[in-house]
Protein backbone atom coordinates (compact mmCIF):
# COMPACT_ATOMS: atom_id res chain seq x y z
CA UNK A 1 0.00 0.00 0.00
CA UNK A 2 0.86 3.30 -0.83
CA UNK A 3 0.35 6.45 1.02
CA UNK A 4 -1.13 9.46 -1.22
CA UNK A 5 -1.91 13.20 -0.64
CA UNK A 6 -3.77 16.34 -1.92
CA UNK A 7 -3.84 19.73 -1.42
CA UNK A 8 -4.71 20.20 2.05
CA UNK A 9 -1.91 17.42 3.25
CA UNK A 10 1.01 19.53 2.37
CA UNK A 11 2.77 22.97 2.27
CA UNK A 12 5.31 24.22 -0.30
CA UNK A 13 8.57 25.03 1.36
CA UNK A 14 9.48 28.88 0.34
CA UNK A 15 13.21 28.98 -1.26
CA UNK A 16 15.42 32.16 -1.63
CA UNK A 17 14.05 34.90 -3.82
CA UNK A 18 16.09 36.55 -6.51
CA UNK A 19 13.13 38.53 -7.57
CA UNK A 20 12.46 42.19 -6.74
CA UNK A 21 9.23 42.60 -7.34
CA UNK A 22 6.18 39.82 -8.13
CA UNK A 23 5.38 41.61 -11.39
CA UNK A 24 8.85 40.36 -12.86
CA UNK A 25 7.46 36.76 -12.74
CA UNK A 26 6.44 34.69 -15.66
CA UNK A 27 2.75 32.90 -15.68
CA UNK A 28 3.10 32.01 -18.97
CA UNK A 29 2.74 28.36 -20.42
CA UNK A 30 3.85 26.40 -23.22
CA UNK A 31 2.22 22.80 -23.41
CA UNK A 32 5.30 20.29 -24.35
CA UNK A 33 4.37 19.53 -27.41
CA UNK A 34 4.24 23.23 -28.74
CA UNK A 35 0.71 23.82 -29.45
CA UNK A 36 -0.91 25.39 -26.58
CA UNK A 37 0.72 28.89 -25.32
CA UNK A 38 -1.34 30.49 -22.82
CA UNK A 39 -0.73 33.73 -21.03
CA UNK A 40 -2.03 31.77 -17.69
CA UNK A 41 -2.07 27.99 -17.12
CA UNK A 42 -6.09 28.40 -16.29
CA UNK A 43 -8.52 26.10 -18.13
CA UNK A 44 -11.81 26.09 -17.60
CA UNK A 45 -13.84 23.11 -16.93
CA UNK A 46 -16.29 21.79 -19.73
CA UNK A 47 -19.50 21.64 -17.40
CA UNK A 48 -22.61 22.90 -18.78
CA UNK A 49 -22.65 25.23 -15.77
CA UNK A 50 -19.27 26.62 -16.35
CA UNK A 51 -17.80 26.98 -20.07
CA UNK A 52 -19.97 28.29 -23.12
CA UNK A 53 -19.30 30.81 -25.11
CA UNK A 54 -19.23 34.21 -22.45
CA UNK A 55 -16.90 31.83 -20.21
CA UNK A 56 -14.39 31.05 -22.53
CA UNK A 57 -14.73 34.67 -24.05
CA UNK A 58 -13.77 35.77 -20.44
CA UNK A 59 -11.04 34.05 -19.49
CA UNK A 60 -9.68 33.50 -23.19
CA UNK A 61 -9.40 37.41 -22.23
CA UNK A 62 -7.22 36.78 -19.33
CA UNK A 63 -5.04 34.44 -21.08
CA UNK A 64 -6.03 31.67 -20.22
CA UNK A 65 -8.35 29.21 -22.50
CA UNK A 66 -11.94 28.06 -22.11
CA UNK A 67 -13.07 24.56 -22.99
CA UNK A 68 -16.52 24.01 -24.06
CA UNK A 69 -18.54 21.14 -22.58
CA UNK A 70 -20.33 18.06 -25.36
CA UNK A 71 -23.97 18.27 -23.55
CA UNK A 72 -25.82 19.74 -26.49
CA UNK A 73 -26.93 19.39 -30.25
CA UNK A 74 -24.24 19.34 -32.47
CA UNK A 75 -25.07 22.52 -34.41
CA UNK A 76 -25.62 24.35 -30.92
CA UNK A 77 -21.81 23.19 -30.23
CA UNK A 78 -21.08 24.77 -33.33
CA UNK A 79 -22.88 27.64 -33.20
CA UNK A 80 -21.26 28.44 -29.20
CA UNK A 81 -18.19 27.87 -30.70
CA UNK A 82 -17.78 30.50 -33.68
CA UNK A 83 -19.59 32.68 -31.32
CA UNK A 84 -16.50 32.98 -28.90
CA UNK A 85 -13.85 35.81 -30.27
CA UNK A 86 -10.94 33.98 -28.17
CA UNK A 87 -9.95 30.48 -29.22
CA UNK A 88 -11.42 28.08 -27.08
CA UNK A 89 -11.31 24.21 -26.66
CA UNK A 90 -14.36 21.92 -27.85
CA UNK A 91 -15.05 18.43 -26.13
CA UNK A 92 -16.23 15.24 -27.55
CA UNK A 93 -16.84 12.18 -26.18
CA UNK A 94 -16.73 8.31 -27.70
CA UNK A 95 -19.62 7.49 -29.21
CA UNK A 96 -20.23 7.50 -33.15
CA UNK A 97 -22.26 10.74 -32.68
CA UNK A 98 -18.87 12.37 -31.34
CA UNK A 99 -16.91 11.91 -34.87
CA UNK A 100 -19.75 13.61 -36.62
CA UNK A 101 -19.51 16.95 -33.60
CA UNK A 102 -15.48 16.39 -34.03
CA UNK A 103 -15.96 17.13 -37.81
CA UNK A 104 -18.39 19.35 -38.07
CA UNK A 105 -16.70 21.52 -35.36
CA UNK A 106 -13.12 21.00 -37.29
CA UNK A 107 -14.92 22.07 -40.54
CA UNK A 108 -16.44 25.42 -38.57
CA UNK A 109 -12.34 26.17 -37.64
CA UNK A 110 -12.01 24.71 -34.07
CA UNK A 111 -8.33 23.17 -33.92
CA UNK A 112 -7.91 22.71 -30.14
CA UNK A 113 -9.73 19.73 -28.91
CA UNK A 114 -10.52 17.54 -26.09
CA UNK A 115 -11.68 13.89 -25.62
CA UNK A 116 -13.93 14.22 -22.46
CA UNK A 117 -14.70 11.14 -20.47
CA UNK A 118 -14.79 9.44 -16.54
CA UNK A 119 -12.48 7.02 -16.75
CA UNK A 120 -10.04 7.10 -19.97
CA UNK A 121 -7.60 4.77 -19.76
CA UNK A 122 -10.62 2.40 -21.60
CA UNK A 123 -9.97 0.64 -24.81
CA UNK A 124 -12.87 2.81 -26.51
CA UNK A 125 -11.02 6.16 -25.55
CA UNK A 126 -7.67 4.70 -27.58
CA UNK A 127 -9.89 3.56 -30.12
CA UNK A 128 -11.84 7.05 -30.65
CA UNK A 129 -8.02 8.91 -30.06
CA UNK A 130 -6.51 7.33 -33.20
CA UNK A 131 -9.33 7.56 -35.14
CA UNK A 132 -9.98 11.55 -34.26
CA UNK A 133 -6.07 12.01 -35.05
CA UNK A 134 -6.65 10.33 -38.45
CA UNK A 135 -9.22 12.93 -39.06
CA UNK A 136 -7.29 15.88 -37.60
CA UNK A 137 -4.14 15.33 -38.73
CA UNK A 138 -1.32 15.81 -36.59
CA UNK A 139 -1.46 19.91 -36.64
CA UNK A 140 -3.99 20.03 -34.06
CA UNK A 141 -4.18 19.70 -30.18
CA UNK A 142 -5.85 16.96 -28.73
CA UNK A 143 -5.93 16.80 -25.02
CA UNK A 144 -7.23 13.70 -23.06
CA UNK A 145 -8.91 12.66 -20.24
CA UNK A 146 -9.51 11.75 -17.41
CA UNK A 147 -7.01 9.52 -15.69
CA UNK A 148 -4.89 9.16 -12.50
CA UNK A 149 -2.55 7.26 -12.99
CA UNK A 150 0.93 7.08 -14.44
CA UNK A 151 -0.26 3.86 -16.87
CA UNK A 152 -3.12 6.04 -17.91
CA UNK A 153 -1.30 9.25 -18.80
CA UNK A 154 1.39 7.14 -20.61
CA UNK A 155 -1.54 5.01 -22.73
CA UNK A 156 -2.78 8.29 -23.90
CA UNK A 157 0.13 9.35 -24.62
CA UNK A 158 1.74 6.43 -26.64
CA UNK A 159 -2.20 7.09 -28.84
CA UNK A 160 -0.82 10.85 -29.64
CA UNK A 161 -2.58 12.75 -26.92
CA UNK A 162 -1.03 15.88 -26.61
CA UNK A 163 -2.42 17.27 -23.18
CA UNK A 164 -3.89 14.60 -20.57
CA UNK A 165 -6.64 15.62 -18.06
CA UNK A 166 -5.49 14.54 -14.89
CA UNK A 167 -8.03 13.67 -11.51
CA UNK A 168 -10.94 11.16 -11.19
CA UNK A 169 -13.51 12.09 -8.09
CA UNK A 170 -11.97 15.03 -6.59
CA UNK A 171 -14.18 17.52 -8.08
CA UNK A 172 -16.19 19.38 -6.16
CA UNK A 173 -19.59 18.28 -7.30
CA UNK A 174 -18.00 14.60 -8.09
CA UNK A 175 -19.32 11.30 -6.27
CA UNK A 176 -17.24 8.46 -7.97
CA UNK A 177 -15.03 7.82 -5.30
CA UNK A 178 -17.89 7.45 -3.01
CA UNK A 179 -19.96 5.67 -5.53
CA UNK A 180 -17.74 3.45 -6.99
CA UNK A 181 -14.51 3.33 -4.43
CA UNK A 182 -11.76 4.17 -6.89
CA UNK A 183 -9.96 8.00 -7.23
CA UNK A 184 -6.44 8.52 -6.60
CA UNK A 185 -5.76 11.76 -4.12
CA UNK A 186 -5.21 14.64 -6.64
CA UNK A 187 -1.51 15.61 -5.88
CA UNK A 188 -0.18 11.80 -6.07
CA UNK A 189 -2.33 11.37 -9.26
CA UNK A 190 -0.82 15.23 -10.53
CA UNK A 191 2.67 13.75 -9.65
CA UNK A 192 2.61 10.31 -11.03
CA UNK A 193 1.19 11.47 -13.81
CA UNK A 194 3.32 13.98 -14.48
CA UNK A 195 6.60 11.85 -15.03
CA UNK A 196 4.93 11.01 -18.64
CA UNK A 197 6.50 13.39 -21.78
CA UNK A 198 3.37 15.57 -22.14
CA UNK A 199 1.57 18.09 -20.69
CA UNK A 200 -1.28 17.62 -17.93
CA UNK A 201 -3.72 19.27 -16.70
CA UNK A 202 -4.63 19.21 -12.87
CA UNK A 203 -8.45 18.69 -12.97
CA UNK A 204 -10.97 18.90 -9.65
CA UNK A 205 -10.60 19.82 -6.64
CA UNK A 206 -9.16 22.91 -6.65
CA UNK A 207 -10.68 25.79 -4.12
CA UNK A 208 -8.15 28.42 -3.81
CA UNK A 209 -5.10 29.94 -5.62
CA UNK A 210 -2.93 28.25 -2.93
CA UNK A 211 -3.97 24.75 -4.84
CA UNK A 212 -3.41 26.10 -8.33
CA UNK A 213 0.35 26.38 -7.32
CA UNK A 214 0.51 23.35 -5.57
CA UNK A 215 -0.96 21.45 -8.66
CA UNK A 216 1.88 23.38 -10.59
CA UNK A 217 4.11 22.83 -8.42
CA UNK A 218 3.63 19.03 -8.38
CA UNK A 219 4.38 18.71 -12.31
CA UNK A 220 0.95 19.77 -13.78
CA UNK A 221 1.60 22.82 -16.53
CA UNK A 222 -2.10 23.87 -16.31
CA UNK A 223 -4.86 23.36 -13.88
CA UNK A 224 -8.79 23.29 -14.90
CA UNK A 225 -11.28 25.33 -12.78
CA UNK A 226 -15.22 24.61 -12.60
CA UNK A 227 -16.03 25.38 -8.57
CA UNK A 228 -14.08 28.67 -8.15
CA UNK A 229 -16.00 30.07 -10.96
CA UNK A 230 -19.40 28.72 -10.56
CA UNK A 231 -22.16 31.09 -10.08
CA UNK A 232 -20.31 33.64 -11.88
CA UNK A 233 -21.35 35.78 -14.51
CA UNK A 234 -20.01 34.49 -17.38
CA UNK A 235 -21.40 30.72 -16.45
CA UNK A 236 -24.16 29.25 -18.52
CA UNK A 237 -27.88 29.13 -16.86
CA UNK A 238 -30.35 31.86 -15.67
CA UNK A 239 -29.78 33.54 -11.73
CA UNK A 240 -32.44 31.79 -9.64
CA UNK A 241 -34.13 34.05 -6.98
CA UNK A 242 -34.28 31.40 -3.50
CA UNK A 243 -35.63 31.89 0.15
CA UNK A 244 -32.94 31.19 2.93
CA UNK A 245 -34.17 29.73 6.30
CA UNK A 246 -34.53 32.93 7.48
CA UNK A 247 -37.00 34.21 4.59
CA UNK A 248 -34.05 36.40 3.49
CA UNK A 249 -33.97 36.27 -0.68
CA UNK A 250 -30.36 35.08 -2.49
CA UNK A 251 -29.44 34.94 -5.52
CA UNK A 252 -28.10 31.43 -6.92
CA UNK A 253 -26.97 29.69 -10.24
CA UNK A 254 -26.78 26.17 -10.46
CA UNK A 255 -23.59 23.91 -10.31
CA UNK A 256 -23.68 19.86 -11.01
CA UNK A 257 -21.75 17.58 -11.81
CA UNK A 258 -21.81 16.21 -15.64
CA UNK A 259 -22.55 12.55 -14.67
CA UNK A 260 -25.06 13.62 -12.04
CA UNK A 261 -28.92 12.63 -12.39
CA UNK A 262 -30.50 16.02 -13.19
CA UNK A 263 -27.57 16.16 -16.07
CA UNK A 264 -28.94 13.10 -17.60
CA UNK A 265 -32.33 13.63 -16.94
CA UNK A 266 -31.67 16.13 -19.35
CA UNK A 267 -29.59 15.34 -21.85
CA UNK A 268 -30.72 11.71 -22.24
CA UNK A 269 -34.23 11.19 -20.95
CA UNK A 270 -33.39 9.77 -17.36
CA UNK A 271 -30.54 7.84 -15.52
CA UNK A 272 -30.20 4.64 -17.77
CA UNK A 273 -30.92 1.31 -16.06
CA UNK A 274 -27.03 0.17 -15.80
CA UNK A 275 -25.86 3.45 -13.96
CA UNK A 276 -26.13 5.17 -11.33
CA UNK A 277 -25.19 9.22 -11.09
CA UNK A 278 -21.30 10.10 -10.05
CA UNK A 279 -22.02 13.82 -9.42
CA UNK A 280 -24.22 16.15 -7.75
CA UNK A 281 -26.58 19.40 -8.46
CA UNK A 282 -25.96 22.19 -6.18
CA UNK A 283 -27.32 25.97 -5.65
CA UNK A 284 -24.28 28.10 -5.43
CA UNK A 285 -24.34 32.11 -4.77
CA UNK A 286 -24.60 34.22 -7.65
CA UNK A 287 -21.59 36.64 -7.94
CA UNK A 288 -20.92 39.37 -9.95
CA UNK A 289 -16.75 39.01 -9.39
CA UNK A 290 -15.61 36.85 -11.56
CA UNK A 291 -13.06 39.31 -12.63
CA UNK A 292 -11.77 39.66 -9.04
CA UNK A 293 -11.69 35.33 -9.14
CA UNK A 294 -9.07 35.73 -12.04
CA UNK A 295 -7.01 38.47 -10.41
CA UNK A 296 -6.84 36.49 -6.75
CA UNK A 297 -5.67 33.62 -9.14
CA UNK A 298 -2.96 35.90 -11.16
CA UNK A 299 -1.86 37.41 -7.74
CA UNK A 300 -1.66 34.47 -5.73
CA UNK A 301 0.43 32.15 -8.81
CA UNK A 302 2.58 35.61 -9.05
CA UNK A 303 3.54 35.57 -4.98
CA UNK A 304 3.57 31.86 -5.12
CA UNK A 305 6.49 31.65 -7.95
CA UNK A 306 8.45 33.79 -6.01
CA UNK A 307 7.99 32.00 -2.23
CA UNK A 308 9.74 29.08 -4.77
CA UNK A 309 12.26 31.26 -6.06
CA UNK A 310 11.44 31.10 -9.65
CA UNK A 311 10.65 33.23 -12.17
CA UNK A 312 8.37 30.72 -14.01
CA UNK A 313 6.35 28.04 -13.58
CA UNK A 314 8.54 24.99 -15.22
CA UNK A 315 11.17 26.68 -12.75
CA UNK A 316 8.63 25.98 -9.44
CA UNK A 317 8.77 22.69 -10.74
CA UNK A 318 12.01 21.86 -10.84
CA UNK A 319 12.63 23.32 -7.29
CA UNK A 320 9.31 21.71 -5.59
CA UNK A 321 9.94 21.36 -2.12
CA UNK A 322 7.56 20.25 0.07
CA UNK A 323 6.40 19.01 3.88
CA UNK A 324 3.51 16.97 4.74
CA UNK A 325 1.27 18.90 7.54
CA UNK A 326 -0.71 17.72 10.46
CA UNK A 327 -4.46 18.85 11.36
CA UNK A 328 -2.49 21.38 13.41
CA UNK A 329 -0.34 22.61 11.06
CA UNK A 330 -3.38 23.26 8.59
CA UNK A 331 -5.57 24.96 10.99
CA UNK A 332 -2.65 27.23 11.62
CA UNK A 333 -2.87 27.69 7.46
CA UNK A 334 -5.83 29.10 7.86
CA UNK A 335 -7.19 32.78 9.10
CA UNK A 336 -7.53 32.13 12.80
CA UNK A 337 -7.93 35.25 15.36
CA UNK A 338 -11.20 35.14 16.80
CA UNK A 339 -12.75 37.78 18.64
N1 LIG B 1 -13.22 13.52 -13.55
C1 LIG B 1 -14.05 12.68 -12.99
O1 LIG B 1 -13.78 12.10 -11.94
C2 LIG B 1 -15.35 12.34 -13.64
C3 LIG B 1 -15.86 13.15 -14.62
N2 LIG B 1 -17.09 12.87 -15.15
C4 LIG B 1 -17.61 13.75 -16.21
O2 LIG B 1 -18.98 13.46 -16.45
C5 LIG B 1 -19.28 13.47 -17.84
C6 LIG B 1 -19.91 12.16 -18.23
O3 LIG B 1 -18.88 11.19 -18.23
P1 LIG B 1 -19.01 9.72 -18.84
O4 LIG B 1 -19.94 8.96 -17.96
O5 LIG B 1 -17.68 9.18 -19.07
O6 LIG B 1 -19.64 10.07 -20.22
P2 LIG B 1 -20.44 9.32 -21.30
O7 LIG B 1 -21.57 8.59 -20.65
O8 LIG B 1 -20.73 10.31 -22.34
O9 LIG B 1 -19.39 8.28 -21.93
C7 LIG B 1 -18.83 7.23 -21.30
C8 LIG B 1 -18.76 6.03 -22.24
O10 LIG B 1 -17.87 5.10 -21.68
C9 LIG B 1 -18.54 3.89 -21.30
N3 LIG B 1 -18.03 3.46 -19.95
C10 LIG B 1 -17.59 2.26 -19.61
N4 LIG B 1 -17.18 2.21 -18.32
C11 LIG B 1 -17.38 3.42 -17.84
C12 LIG B 1 -17.16 4.04 -16.56
N5 LIG B 1 -16.65 3.38 -15.52
N6 LIG B 1 -17.50 5.33 -16.41
C13 LIG B 1 -18.03 6.03 -17.44
N7 LIG B 1 -18.24 5.50 -18.66
C14 LIG B 1 -17.92 4.21 -18.87
C15 LIG B 1 -20.00 4.29 -21.28
O11 LIG B 1 -20.78 3.20 -21.62
P3 LIG B 1 -22.05 2.82 -20.72
O12 LIG B 1 -22.82 4.11 -20.45
O13 LIG B 1 -22.81 1.85 -21.57
O14 LIG B 1 -21.49 2.23 -19.48
C16 LIG B 1 -20.10 5.36 -22.34
O15 LIG B 1 -20.18 4.80 -23.61
C17 LIG B 1 -17.98 13.82 -18.56
O16 LIG B 1 -17.97 15.21 -18.81
C18 LIG B 1 -16.91 13.46 -17.55
O17 LIG B 1 -15.74 14.25 -17.67
C19 LIG B 1 -17.82 11.81 -14.76
C20 LIG B 1 -17.39 11.00 -13.75
C21 LIG B 1 -16.07 11.16 -13.16
N1 LIG C 1 -16.86 12.42 -10.54
C1 LIG C 1 -17.38 13.43 -11.26
N2 LIG C 1 -16.56 14.41 -11.71
C2 LIG C 1 -17.10 15.40 -12.40
C3 LIG C 1 -18.47 15.46 -12.69
N3 LIG C 1 -18.69 16.55 -13.43
C4 LIG C 1 -17.52 17.15 -13.59
N4 LIG C 1 -16.55 16.47 -12.96
C5 LIG C 1 -15.13 16.81 -12.83
O1 LIG C 1 -15.00 17.89 -11.88
C6 LIG C 1 -14.17 18.89 -12.43
C7 LIG C 1 -14.43 20.26 -11.79
O2 LIG C 1 -14.07 20.20 -10.42
P1 LIG C 1 -14.10 21.47 -9.44
O3 LIG C 1 -13.58 20.94 -8.15
O4 LIG C 1 -13.22 22.52 -10.04
O5 LIG C 1 -15.51 21.91 -9.31
C8 LIG C 1 -14.49 18.81 -13.91
O6 LIG C 1 -13.52 19.43 -14.73
C9 LIG C 1 -14.57 17.30 -14.12
O7 LIG C 1 -13.33 16.68 -14.31
C10 LIG C 1 -19.30 14.42 -12.19
O8 LIG C 1 -20.53 14.42 -12.36
N5 LIG C 1 -18.71 13.44 -11.48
Amino acid sequence: MTDAITYDDVLLVPSYNHWESRKIVDTAMTDKTGKLNLQIPVMTANMDTITESAMADFIGAKGGVGVIHRFMPIQDNVDIFKACAHKAFVSIGCSADDMARAEALRDAGADLFCIDVAHAHARYVGKTLKAIRDMLGKEACIMAGNVATYAGADYLASLSADIIKVGIGGGSVCTTRIKTGFGVPNLTAIRNSARVDRSIVADGGIRAPGDIVKALAFGADFVMIGSMLAGSRPTPGPVIRRKKGDGEDVLVKSYRGMASSEVQDKYHGGMAEWKTAEGVSVDVPYCESEEAIVADIIGGLRSGLTYGGAATIRELQRKLDFIRITPAGRSESLAHRTL
